[in-house]
């Protein structure tokens, strides 16, 4: 039997902090890396790489928004076959904070940027790639991205060293459709690239979409458990630990994860299908309108916040409100 091409990376960690502010207990992180060594899967995004030094007003945030190294020694202190990934953004990360991978609990580093910045970025993949990690390059936004300036970019990517191109649909925006165009464009332009997709479940696709890119030939696979991430959340890490045919994966010990901590934290945080959501990603837009109406007491008031998106006229402030 050929066993399944695909790989899973569980971002429960790294995209959910964006939902928690990153405060998550040394438990659940320990709990959450056994159960998804045990279930197979093959890396769990545990965090952010970024420095603190160049993100200001983040001293809030839990330990998972900047990882260190010492740190992640004592959290994981037997590692197991799933291996260990890091985002940066452009811009944040101090490339002299991340250490040779031979001395680091990392495998891999992602690094995510937007079309404008995909040269900066394929500069810090060689310097990461150079310290013996793999690499991805994670163009956010994809759905706002013409043509021509992606045709570009991947002049750049094909030279590069990166190892895997993700195609990332941020604002949960794009379908079944959209899909198969944009891996076709991503297999025809970087025949030498292994390819990534991650989702967001605006449109209640997330799933579909990422198994629409599996078949097409996608080997990497974000997702998170019971789908914790930004706004909608990602493609749900059970659902991909079920359904992908010809895989070692195990489902139990993930729904034993969602039984002891999932359950009880979304009764605590918001994230998921919410209409609000549902209308910036048909819109195409990055959450944070929506993200900013949920934190008020308006926060079902969704006529209102569709009439406001949709009137050209009408602005909005960094909170969300209209102006
Ligand atoms: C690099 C990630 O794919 C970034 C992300 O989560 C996004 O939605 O954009």
């Amino acid at each position: 039997m050929k066993l399944n091409h695909c790989k899973i990376v569980d971002c429960t960690i790294r995209d959910g902090g964006l939902v928690n502010n990153w405060d998550f207990s040394v438990e659940f992180v320990q709990d959450l890396y056994n159960k998804l060594n045990e279930a197979g899967v093959d890396y769990m995004e545990i965090g952010y790489k970024n420095s603190p030094k160049l993100l200001k007003g983040a001293e809030s945030a839990g330990p998972w928004r900047f990882l260190d190294d010492e740190f992640l020694r004592e959290v994981i202190p037997h590692k197991g076959h799933t291996k260990l990934s890091a985002l940066v953004d452009i811009g944040r990360v101090d490339e002299n904070d991340i250490l040779p991978r031979n001395e680091s609990m990392l495998d891999l580093i992602r690094v995510a940027c937007y079309i404008k910045d995909v040269d900066k970025a394929l500069q810090l993949v060689e310097t990461f790639h150079d310290r013996g990690y793999e690499t991805t390059i994670n163009i956010m936004a994809l759905s706002n991205v013409m043509e021509n300036e992606l045709i570009e970019a991947f002049e750049l990517i094909k030279e590069s060293k990166v190892d895997v191109v993700y195609i990332v649909d941020s604002y949960g925006s794009l379908d079944y459709k959209d899909f198969i165009y944009l891996v076709e464009k991503f297999k025809t332009h970087l025949p030498n690239k292994r390819l990534g997709v991650h989702t967001h479940n605006n449109m209640q696709l997330a799933f579909s979409n990422t198994l629409i890119a599996a078949d097409n030939g996608v080997e990497l696979l974000d997702a998170s458990v019971y789908g914790m991430g930004r706004a909608a959340g990602n493609c749900p890490t059970e659902l991909l630990v079920t359904h992908l045919k010809n895989t070692k994966y195990t489902l139990r010990p993930v729904l034993e994860m969602i039984d002891k901590h999932m359950i009880k934290l979304r009764e605590k945080e918001e994230w998921g299908y919410i209409i609000p959501y549902m209308i910036t990603g048909t819109l195409d837009e990055h959450p944070r309108s929506a993200m900013a109406l949920r934190a008020t007491e308006d926060k079902d008031n969704s006529v209102d916040f569709y009439d406001k998106l949709t009137t050209p006229e009408v602005s909005f402030d960094k909170s969300g409100k209209n102006a």
